[in-house]
C-alpha cells in the first residue's frame, strides 16, 4: 500500500505535484499515467524519499519510506536506470547492492536469471543497451523480494519481447499480493498491464479508477434506423447527447444500449442496428489529458 495525502512539490513558481491524494492498493497493477512533465517521476521520488515534498505526505506500508528498517526488503524502486557504476559488471553491481542493504547474496543470481541477464552477468554495465539497463534496474528493484514496487517507465527502451516480459512480470508480482505502481506516458503500454489507473495532468489528479470504469465512462451506443429524425428527437428528450455519423448511424452518449432500445420501442421506431461501442483506452486517456498537456507540438 502506498498512500499520498495532499502531496505537493513546487520548484520555485512551478508546481510539479499539486495536492495529490491517492491510495495505491496491493494485489493489482496500478498504472500511473500522465503526459510528459505531469509530475509522475517527482511523485515517485517523493514516495521513496529522494525528493522532499513542499507539503503533504507520502507513506509506504503505513510509514514514511525513511522509517522503513531495511527499505529494499519492503520497497523495490526503479527511478533512474542509469544509476549504476559503468565500470562494474552486472553481477558486481547487484552484489554491492545486496551487501550494502544486508540482503542475501544468493538473491543476486536469482534476479539475474529472472530478468534474463545471466549470460551477460560478467559484462560491464557501462556497455549495456538501454533495454539491458532497464532489466538490470528491475533486477535491483527485485533484489530484496519487496512487498511494494515503484517502477518509473520500466519498458522505456525495451523491444516488444521485453515489453511483454515486463507486463507478465508485473502481473505475476501483483497476483502474489504485492503493490505495483508503474508509470508511463503511453496509454498503449498500460492497456494490457494495469488493472487500475491513476491519471495526472500538470501535477493534478485527473482520474483514479479501474480501467473498465474509465472505458465505460467513454462508451457510446451506435444505432441505425430509417426514422433518424424521430429517434434522435426521442433520445434527446430522454436526456441523451446524439450525433449523426457520416454513414447515417446515430452515436448516442448518456444512455446504455437497453435504454436506447426502449426509447426506440416507445417511439415506435424500427431499429436496424444497436451496438455498444467501447472507446479505446487511448481515446479515453487523450480526452482526459487533452487540456493538461504541458508541451504540445504547434502546427505550422
Ligand atoms: N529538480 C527539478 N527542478 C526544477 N523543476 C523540476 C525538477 N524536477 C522536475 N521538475 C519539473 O517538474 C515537472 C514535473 O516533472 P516530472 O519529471 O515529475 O514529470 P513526469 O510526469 O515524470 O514526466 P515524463 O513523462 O517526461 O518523465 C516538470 O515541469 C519538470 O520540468
Amino acid at each position: 500500500m502506498i498512500e499520498l495525502d495532499g502531496l505537493t512539490k513546487r520548484y520555485g513558481a512551478r508546481v510539479a505535484v499539486d495536492d495529490l491524494t491517492v491510495r495505491i492498493e496491493p494485489g493489482r497493477v496500478t498504472g500511473f499515467l500522465g503526459p510528459n512533465g505531469s509530475g509522475k517521476t517527482t511523485t515517485m521520488r517523493c514516495v521513496v524519499g529522494l525528493t522532499r515534498p513542499t507539503a503533504g505526505t507520502a507513506t509506504v506500508l503505513g510509514v514514511p519510506y525513511r522509517d522503513l528498517d531495511v527499505p529494499m526488503r519492503r520497497v523495490g524502486v526503479l527511478v533512474d536506470p542509469r544509476a549504476r557504476h559503468p565500470g562494474r559488471t552486472a553481477r558486481a553491481h547487484l552484489l554491492a547492492l545486496a551487501r550494502s542493504n544486508r540482503l542475501p547474496v544468493s538473491r543476486v543470481d536469482d534476479v539475474l536469471d529472472l530478468v534474463g541477464l545471466t549470460d551477460v552477468a560478467e559484462d560491464k554495465a557501462g556497455g549495456f543497451s538501454l533495454g539491458m539497463g532497464q532489466r538490470l534496474g528491475i533486477a535491483a528493484a527485485l533484489l530484496g523480494d519487496p512487498d511494494v514496487l515503484l517502477l518509473d517507465e520500466p519498458v522505456n527502451g525495451l523491444d516488444p519481447e521485453g515489453i511483454r516480459w515486463v507486463r507478465e512480470l508485473l502481473r505475476d508480482l501483483a497476483a502474489e499480493g504485492r503493490t505495483v505502481l508503474v508509470s508511463s506516458h503511453l496509454m498503449s503500454e498500460m492497456e494490457d498491464t494495469a488493472d487500475h489507473l491513476v491519471v495526472v495532468g500538470r501535477g493534478r489528479l485527473l482520474a483514479d479508477a479501474p480501467i473498465e470504469e474509465l472505458l465505460g465512462a467513454r462508451s457510446v451506443v451506435r444505432v441505425r434506423t430509417p426514422a433518424v429524425r424521430l429517434l434522435a428527437a426521442a433520445l434527446v428528450r430522454s436526456g441523451a447527447e446524439v450525433s449523426a455519423e457520416d454513414d447515417g448511424a446515430l452515436e448516442v452518449l448518456g444512455l446504455d444500449a437497453a435504454a436506447v432500445g426502449e426509447v426506440a420501442y416507445a417511439a415506435g421506431v424500427p431499429l436496424h442496428e444497436l451496438t455498444r461501442v467501447t472507446a479505446s483506452l487511448e481515446a479515453a486517456y487523450l480526452a482526459l489529458t487533452h487540456d493538461e498537456v504541458e508541451y504540445r507540438a504547434v502546427a505550422r
